[in-house]
């Protein structure tokens, strides 16, 4: 089979397989601190994997038992001559559970989370909407009663008013602002006839609509007139400057969703062309700007795009309601709470949790996590979040190639027989929308904002995000629109400090311990070390949960360390989740800094089995210091710049921004750094492109604040 190949190629000593010498601590809140790691030489017998080798075949065995069905032979194999060279390599094994830094207990604050009420009693028909609209609302989207947002924002739209609405994530913001548009649309005496609506708003989030392959044929449709066009903001400016048939005369509505995303990116210059362009054709229009969490910077945009407009926001009574800054005159809200904008609210029905793991734990338990939820329980639809596309690249693979075969067949009795199913869908900006609706999912932030995919159970964070905006949109794919959801947010131990972090923006969450979630791996017999093979049913005690990681993270090691390819994807793959480290603001630094960062460590959790060579947090902080940038979070008008010439996926990349970076001083505009470093601003992007360096945009922007080329 196919594990066969690889544990013969590999010769592996297998410290998993060897029977205990004692029982270990592990009911301790510690992992083997190294402060209180045992001197080298009695460290074989304190800690839970004695010294003694396994021969090849006996951990064959093991595999094979689970693994003949599922594996093919000629994807794995090696040669002869491989496998010769590969026996008399020393091939180390993992010590997971050695010289991990303490857990710390969490403190977690207690705070009263933001919270809102979804649904209303009133139902559609009550607006004095058109009756085939109702009908529509009713028979095809079988909904009956409004959401609280679209209570309040419908007929405040339909009023013909201006608004900034803000509700939690998954409370039907969509539809508040589509309702009142297709009404509208439907009352036009002269209705434009196009065989297929284009639907395409300025938002900030998902828009799989526009490539630039399609420039031509979107120019011939903008010709020929459509009723909806939504457009990220830099797309719709190229065709500002380059389609000449495009009138903005009859424009009835402007819609900003994901608002503060837009501004986020620093795509004010591109809102202010977009609204230039068509302020000078038409005045008579309805602008809207929506999200989850407008912070204060939409002010701004709501200064320049709103006229006297309603701010909806559907906090709880008891919570005060939203006002950024009194800018915009309220009439629906009645503002009590500044420091709203700081906290946001949170689905009711949404449970969040957060572990503690050290790093070299932390490909372990993301898997085991991924087992217990989307293998051994029923009806679970997950979404793991991660930093960058690369780290979703190597993940999706990496556990596509090993925790779908090696889980094999659950022990008896245990498991409900239609669970064994586990499927995995990568989506992130890199590549075309494929989403599927009955699997496991990976998404890098591209899946944070806008989607709504069904019956999301729960969201994981493998990656802490850089603001609790980001947190919000992320744990806001599950617990929608009423629904129930979980999320989990995994941690290192010297991160533990962003629980607080959240708390000061009222988001709470309570813990689960690392070993509950290994615990898992008890229930499939794959995972079962030699001296427990024949023992058909026994107390499982913390040891054996550590054997069986240790088995996992060997499967993990042993499937990356099979080919120089493999074992370069894993660097690949760990030198983009350090860039992305490094990358955290400026407020999060004490938390989320490259310093605290082992890199042995780390690099377990891609499956090396250690350091690569060259790659040294020095190396980075050299390099950065060399670098002299601007500090992005701060200077508002660098992000500008930034975004210019990144050309991110909220933009499209037709601008000459190749030509105008080259221009730029090296050492002063985060530009040209970018051409220093390697990369190469794409020429077009549209939504979901890539950069030449196979980043999505997004992780390019925040390469910057880094090095391209420290590794
Ligand atoms: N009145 C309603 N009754 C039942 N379902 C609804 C209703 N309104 C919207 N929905 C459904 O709720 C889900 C979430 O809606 P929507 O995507 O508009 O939320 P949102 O507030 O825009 O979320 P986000 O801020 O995360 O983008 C969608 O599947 C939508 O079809």
């Amino acid at each position: 089979t196919e594990w066969a190949a690889s544990w013969d190629a590999g010769g592996v000593q297998a410290e998993a397989a060897r029977p205990p010498a004692k029982e270990s601590k592990a009911t301790k809140r510690k992992y083997g601190a190294s402060s209180e790691a045992p001197p080298a030489k009695q460290r074989n017998e304190t800690s839970f994997l004695p010294a003694k080798k396994t021969s090849v075949k006996e951990t064959q065995r093991t595999f094979k038992e689970n693994t003949q069905k599922t594996f093919s032979p000629k994807k794995y194999s090696v040669s002869t001559n491989d496998r010769n060279q590969e026996e008399k390599r020393c091939i180390k094994t993992s010590s997971l559970f050695k010289n991990n830094p303490e857990i710390p207990e969490l403190h977690r604050p207690v705070v009263k989370q933001v919270q809102e009420k979804v649904f209303t009693s009133a139902a559609f028909h009550e607006l004095g909407l058109h009756p085939h609209l109702i009908s529509t609302i009713n028979t095809v989207l079988k909904m009956s009663s409004m959401t609280r947002v679209q209570k309040q924002t419908i007929p405040a739209l339909l009023e013909g008013r201006d608004a900034l609405v803000r509700s939690q994530t998954g409370s039907g913001k969509t539809l508040a602002y589509c309702i009142p548009v297709v009404q509208s649309l439907q009352a036009m005496q002269s209705k434009i006839q196009v065989k297929s609506v284009s639907v395409c708003s300025v938002k900030g989030t998902s828009c799989w609509f526009w490539s630039v392959v399609f420039l031509k044929s979107e120019k011939a449709r903008l010709r020929k007139g459509i009723n909806i066009l939504i457009s990220t903001p830099g797309r719709l400016v190229d065709h500002i400057k380059s389609t000449k048939n495009i009138h903005f005369s009859r424009i009835r509505w402007l819609v900003f969703d994901e608002a503060d995303r837009i501004l986020d990116l620093g795509f004010e210059k591109d809102i202010t062309i977009i609204l230039n362009a068509i302020n000078a054709e038409c005045q008579e229009r309805q602008n809207v700007l929506l999200s989850a969490t407008l912070t204060e910077g939409v002010t701004r945009l709501a200064d320049i795009s709103l006229h006297s407009p309603v701010t909806i926001s559907v906090l709880d009574e008891s919570h005060g309601q939203f006002n950024p800054k009194g800018k915009v005159a309220q009439e629906v809200s009645c503002p009590q709470a500044g420091d709203e904008l700081d906290s946001f609210a949170i689905p009711e029905r949404l449970d969040q949790h957060v572990t503690l793991v050290p790093s070299k734990l932390r490909l372990v338990s993301l898997a085991a996590f991924i087992l217990q939820k989307c293998k051994f329980e029923k009806d679970q639809k997950m979404i793991v979040f991660f930093s960058s596309c690369e780290l979703v690249e190597f993940h999706y693979n990496l556990f596509l190639q090993t925790l779908l075969s090696s889980s094999g067949t659950p022990a008896l009795g245990q498991l409900p027989s239609a669970s064994t199913r586990l499927k995995f869908l990568r989506l992130h900006g890199n590549m075309e929308q494929e989403v599927s609706t009955d699997l496991s999912l990976c998404g890098s932030d591209v899946a944070a904002r806008g989607l709504d995919l069904p019956q999301v159970t729960w969201i994981v964070q493998y990656n802490a995000p850089c603001s609790p905006a980001e947190y919000i949109h992320r744990i806001g794919r599950t617990a929608r629109i009423g629904c129930h959801g979980s999320s989990l947010l995994i941690l290192a131990p010297s991160e533990a400090e962003y629980v607080n972090s959240l708390a000061s923006h009222k988001i709470n969450v309570s813990e689960i311990k690392m070993e509950d979630i290994l615990s898992v791996l008890t229930r499939s017999d794959c995972f079962k070390g030699r001296q427990w093979r024949n023992q058909k049913s026994h107390a499982v005690g913390p040891q054996e949960i550590r054997e069986r990681a240790t088995i996992l993270q060997t499967i993990f090691e042993d499937y990356v360390h099979s080919s120089e390819k493999r074992v370069s994807w894993a660097k690949k793959a760990l030198q983009s989740f350090i860039r992305a480290y490094a990358t955290y603001p400026r407020e999060l630094k004490h938390i989320f800094h490259v310093r605290s960062l082992h890199l042995g460590h780390v690099a377990k959790s891609f499956g090396l089995r250690d350091a690569p060579q060259n790659l040294s947090v020095s190396a980075i902080k050299k390099r950065k210091a060399n670098l002299k940038r601007p500090d992005l979070h701060k200077k508002t008008r660098s992000k500008h710049h930034l975004a210019e010439i990144l050309r991110s996926e909220y933009s499209s990349g037709m601008e000459a921004s190749v030509a105008k970076v080259k221009k730029q001083n090296k050492h002063e505009e985060p530009g040209s750094q970018l051409l220093q470093l390697g990369v190469q601003p794409a020429p077009c992007l549209g939504r979901g492109k890539k950069l030449r360096n196979g980043e999505k945009p997004k992780e390019a922007y925040r390469d910057i604040k880094t090095s391209g080329k420290v590794f």
